[in-house]
This record gives structure tokens, C-alpha cells and sequence, in this order.
């Protein structure tokens, strides 16, 4: 049921008031294959655990009789406006969880003047995400820069035609990370949905994969193509991703390094595209960010689906932030769940967040609507928050809004 919210901000949905409860919903609309693909972390998944945990640890020092009537929760993002430093990220097949797949996100992202990531291995094409939003929200596509450069270099290509405004380089998978469900459940992608991206270099064995990162039956199947070739890891064996594009062969790529592939890609993009890496987790790779010239970085650990044990992303975001000493933006995702998260990810220094796996939901539970349903519940959130807590500019959110709570409940000034 929806009812016209008392304090006149809006509607509600009165059956989804949190992205808590929208989780819910959406574990009861998934199937088991997809829920146990779109939830799971790596491994144990302490990593993703950890990312939504380390939200907890801050508290927020709200400041009081400051005239908070007009709140603007707007920040710049590529030159457009966004109504909030939020964006939703880029994740893979998304009509696995509603038939409006990236549409209905890319949909609900214009209406409300969210920012989207385009995930390279969308179930819809750029071209047809991008006429969506021409000109309304700034459009990102997710790169995972292949081996063999001709189809990255045609991705590019076709990106740029359709107005995208920056890439954001995957640099947190040269190689898939272990996820055991995926494994246990043989995860993939059903044959009437189609790694839209790449449909024409595709072929039929596109539905009968194998999983990748099942031990023992990895890339055997793709053929070698020469040995001269860089390629995957597989025991003993180099083997060079040749055959069809399809999710499980092609996300990984243990070749990339910063000389060679950041600078190809930069000269790939420029001067329409802005070239961003998303996936770092330490102040001596931002600080390589910085000298590489990238134009921005994505704190990331991929929502703890690659490395179990990594350091949760706002635990790492500090350092992050101190290298790089705003030569260029700082951005985060991991574990937002909250308009609070948004508030004190920005107290801790980054510039705007990303939000992956309740836009899955929110397309689980209603499509294209129930994805704008997740982004009013985290905007409206965030506004409130900026109120309650004395703050009318989101540039005035600072480490002076927060305190650490620790194990034993000692707090301390930041
Ligand atoms: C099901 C799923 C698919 C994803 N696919 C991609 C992808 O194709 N490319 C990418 O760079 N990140 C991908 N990610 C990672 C997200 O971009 C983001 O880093 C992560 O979801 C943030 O964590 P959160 O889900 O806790 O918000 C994926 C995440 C999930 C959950
Ligand atoms: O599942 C993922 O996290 C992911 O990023 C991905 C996307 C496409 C192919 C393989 C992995």
C-alpha cells in the first residue's frame, strides 16, 4: 500500500520503509541461484560482513539550533548535477532479478537524478541504457578491460558514441574471487538472457559454462592460443581467453598493470571519456592513482566477493583519503545500507558513495519502481540525517559530525 507521508516529503510504501525491509522482500522474489549470485561475498563473506559492520562503529555528533529549514543534499558528478551523493553501482545481470533489468535501473536513476554505473557484463546494451538517461544523469560504464583489446577497444568505441561520461576500470579481479554458492548452485547465466554487450562475439556456448572458479574444471575449456600470449593462471597451464565473451571467461584479467594498460586506457578514452579505477584499498595505490593521472578512484573491495579478509571499505577509506589530499575524488562503496552510512562515509572524506546490491533488490521486489523506491528511502534518509545533524551543504559534512565506538564502548574524537 502507498500513502502520502505526513510530513508531506512523499509517499510510502508502507510494507517497505528501510532498505532493511526491501532486503527481505527481495529474498522471498529471487530464485536461489540468483539470490545465492547477487548476496554472496567471497568465501566465508566476513569481508562483506565487515563492510556493512564498520558503519556501526561511528556515531554521529549532531549540532543543534542551526536554521536547518533549507537542507541541499546536491553535488556535482561530471559536470551534471545528482540530488544526492549517491549513485548505484555497477553489477552484472540485472534481468536475472526483474525483467526491467538495467532499464528499469537506468529508468529510475533518471527520475531521480542518480548517477548509474553500467556493468560491461549488463543483460541490456550501453546504447540502449544510455537513451534512457542522454543528457539527464551522468552515465558511467564499468570496464573490465579484457586480454584481447580489439573488443575492450570497440566497448570504448561504442561508450563514447552513447555520451558516457567516464569509465571506472575494475582493477580489484585479476582473477575471479571464490564464492562458494555460485560454485555449489553450477551458477549461470540462463540462455534466454544474453551479456547484451557483447551478443555478436558471443556463441551459443554461452549457457552451458562451467564455473570458473569451481576447482579443477576452471578455464580448461577455453583454447590455448599461444603460449607466447599472456593469459590466466590455471595450474601449470597459461591458457589465453579466446572463445566466446561470456561472464565467467572474461571478467578476470591477471595481466593488467598500471604502465601499460592505465595509459592505453586513457589515450583509448580521451579526451570525451574520464578514465577512474575503481578497487583500491590502500594509500600506495591511490597515491599511484594520482601519479597515473586517473581521474578519479573508487574505494572497493567489490562488495566482498574477491579477497575474504580484506579491510572493510570504510576502514580503508581514511588512508585513502589522506594520500591522495584532494588532487582528485575519493569515492566508496560497501555496505551502504542507510542515509546515516551515506553521512558518515562523507564525514570520513569521500566525495560520493555507490550503492550495489539494494538496487538488485529494489528490482527484485518492483522493477524499475522498486529501485526508486531504495533511492527515496537512502535520499530521504540522507536529508534527514543532514538535518538532524545540524548540516545544510553536503560540503560541510566533516570528521567533526563523528566519533569512534569501540569494542568496549570507549569513544574517541576523530
Ligand atoms: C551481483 C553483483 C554483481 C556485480 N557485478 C559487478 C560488475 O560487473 N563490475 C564491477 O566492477 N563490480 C561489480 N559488482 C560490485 C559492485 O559494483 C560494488 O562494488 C558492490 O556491490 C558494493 O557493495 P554493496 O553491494 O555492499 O553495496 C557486483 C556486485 C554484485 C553484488
Ligand atoms: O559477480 C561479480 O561480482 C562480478 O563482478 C562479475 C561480473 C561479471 C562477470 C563476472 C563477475
Amino acid at each position: 500500500m502507498v500513502v502520502r507521508n505526513v510530513d508531506g516529503v512523499g509517499d510510502h510504501d508502507l510494507n517497505c520503509l528501510s532498505i532493511e525491509e526491501l532486503e527481505r522482500h527481495a529474498y522471498n522474489m529471487m530464485d536461489k541461484q540468483t539470490r545465492d549470485y547477487y548476496n554472496e561475498g567471497a568465501d566465508s563473506g566476513s569481508t562483506l560482513r565487515e563492510n556493512i559492520e564498520a558503519y556501526r562503529k561511528y556515531r554521529i555528533r549532531p549540532r543543534v539550533l542551526r536554521d536547518v529549514s533549507k537542507i541541499n543534499t546536491e553535488v556535482k558528478l561530471f559536470g551534471h548535477t545528482n540530488t544526492a551523493p549517491i549513485g548505484v553501482a555497477p553489477t552484472a545481470m540485472q534481468r536475472l532479478a526483474h525483467s526491467d533489468g538495467e532499464l528499469g535501473t537506468a529508468r529510475a536513476c533518471r527520475n531521480m537524478g542518480i548517477a548509474m554505473g553500467l556493468s560491461s557484463f549488463a543483460t541490456t546494451t550501453l546504447e540502449d541504457v544510455a537513451a534512457e538517461c542522454a543528457g539527464e544523469v551522468p552515465n558511467v560504464l564499468q570496464l573490465y578491460l579484457f586480454e584481447e583489446r580489439e573488443h575492450s577497444k570497440k566497448l570504448i568505441a561504442r561508450a563514447k558514441k552513447a555520451g558516457f561520461k567516464a569509465v571506472f576500470l575494475t582493477v580489484d579481479t585479476p582473477f575471479l574471487g571464490r564464492r562458494n554458492l555460485e560454485i555449489r548452485n553450477q551458477f549461470k547465466l540462463p540462455p534466454h538472457f544474453k551479456i547484451a554487450n557483447f551478443a555478436e562475439e558471443e556463441e551459443p556456448a554461452l549457457a552451458d559454462e562451467t564455473t570458473p572458479n569451481a576447482p579443477n574444471q576452471s578455464r580448461t575449456r577455453q583454447k590455448a592460443k599461444s603460449s607466447s600470449k599472456p593469459g590466466y593462471h590455471d595450474g601449470e597451464k597459461r591458457v589465453y581467453p579466446t572463445g566466446p565473451i561470456t561472464f565467467h571467461s572474461h571478467a578476470a584479467n591477471p595481466t593488467l598493470c598500471w604502465e601499460k594498460d592505465i595509459e592505453w586506457l586513457k589515450e583509448e578514452c580521451c579526451p570525451e571519456m574520464e578514465v577512474w579505477v575503481k578497487g583500491i584499498a590502500t594509500a600506495e595505490d591511490a597515491l599511484l592513482a594520482v601519479h597515473h593521472n586517473v581521474r578519479g578512484i573508487v574505494v572497493s573491495n567489490h562488495g566482498g566477493r574477491q579477497l575474504n579478509g580484506a579491510l572493510a571499505t570504510l576502514d580503508a577509506l581514511p588512508e585513502v583519503v589522506e594520500a591522495v589530499q584532494g588532487k582528485i575524488p575519493v569515492h566508496v562503496d560497501g555496505g551502504i545500507r542507510h542515509g546515516t552510512d551515506v553521512f558518515k562515509a562523507l564525514a570520513l572524506g569521500a566525495d560520493f558513495v555507490w550503492v550495489g546490491r539494494p538496487a538488485l533488490w529494489g528490482l527484485a521486489y518492483k522493477g524499475q519502481a522498486g529501485v526508486e523506491l531504495m533511492l527515496k528511502l537512502i535520499s530521504d534518509e540522507f536529508k534527514l540525517c543532514m538535518g538532524l545533524a545540524g548540516v545544510i551543504k553536503v560540503e560541510d559534512i566533516s570528521k567533526d559530525y563523528l566519533v569512534k565506538v569501540d569494542r568496549s564502548g570507549f569513544v574517541s574524537r576523530l
